[in-house]
């Protein structure tokens, strides 16, 4: 398998639009969605993102070259500055609860147990969607939006549009493939299953936002 990661993109394609075509990217691209909304998502991103770089920590300790090891330890340590920058500009004082949403809960829950209990391909293939969703979606709010200078989200799409970051997919989508041209069919198998419920779950935490998902006791 030489391009695992067009193949499994090409077959989890109607999960990708129905992110594109969800009312908290809509509103997100249209500069409309409430702020209450938005405050939520950032809330549950930063839980989201202090297990996230732990994830990553440890996909990047399981590779065996080590410029692959540096590329996600990299990653790790680029959340702290980067992520958590945007985080604390449009926080502020709002940050209102250190609880994890249920779909936050089943996020983190669910990439911290394919890393810490499975292959490390299937681990590489559940961080993955956290890449490419980003910067498909990204890169469509760039490209169809008409408000870039009064959208006040902009910061928020800027990064996750353009070059920057996509050098950054590029190289997590080819450390994937080469780990997958290697693997047995079955193996390939698992890697596709995580793909698949990560880019869900990427689509359950929009969704989970926009609803203001509370736990249900
Ligand atoms: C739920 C959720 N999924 C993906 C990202 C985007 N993201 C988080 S860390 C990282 C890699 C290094 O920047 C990327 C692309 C997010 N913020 N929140």
């Amino acid at each position: 398998m030489n391009n695992w990661y067009k193949e499994i993109s090409e077959k989890t394609d109607s999960i990708l639009q129905q992110i594109k075509e969800h009312s908290f990217i809509k509103e997100l691209m249209a500069g409309t969605l409430p702020k209450e909304v938005f405050y939520f998502y950032i809330n549950q991103d930063t839980i989201y993102l202090a297990e996230y770089k732990k994830v990553l920590a440890q996909v990047g300790i399981m590779c065996d070259d080590e410029n692959d090891t540096q590329f996600f330890l990299g990653s790790a340590t680029g959340i702290i500055n980067v992520e958590n920058a945007l985080h604390q500009n449009f926080l502020k004082d709002e940050m209102t609860t250190n609880e994890a949403s249920i779909t936050c809960e089943l996020y983190i829950s669910y990439l911290s147990r394919m890393v810490h209990t499975t292959s490390l391909e299937e681990g590489l293939a559940a961080v993955l969607p956290c890449f490419t969703i980003y910067k498909q979606v990204g890169d469509y709010i760039l490209a169809n939006q008409s408000n870039k200078g009064e959208n006040p989200y902009q910061d928020w799409i800027n990064t996750y549009g353009g070059e920057a970051f996509a050098n950054s997919v590029n190289k997590a989508i080819e450390i994937t493939n080469k780990y997958a041209s290697k693997a047995s069919p079955e193996r390939l198998e698992k890697m596709n299953k995580a793909f698949e419920k990560a880019s869900k779950l990427e689509w359950m935490f929009w969704d989970s936002a926009y609803n203001k998902e509370a736990w249900k006791i």
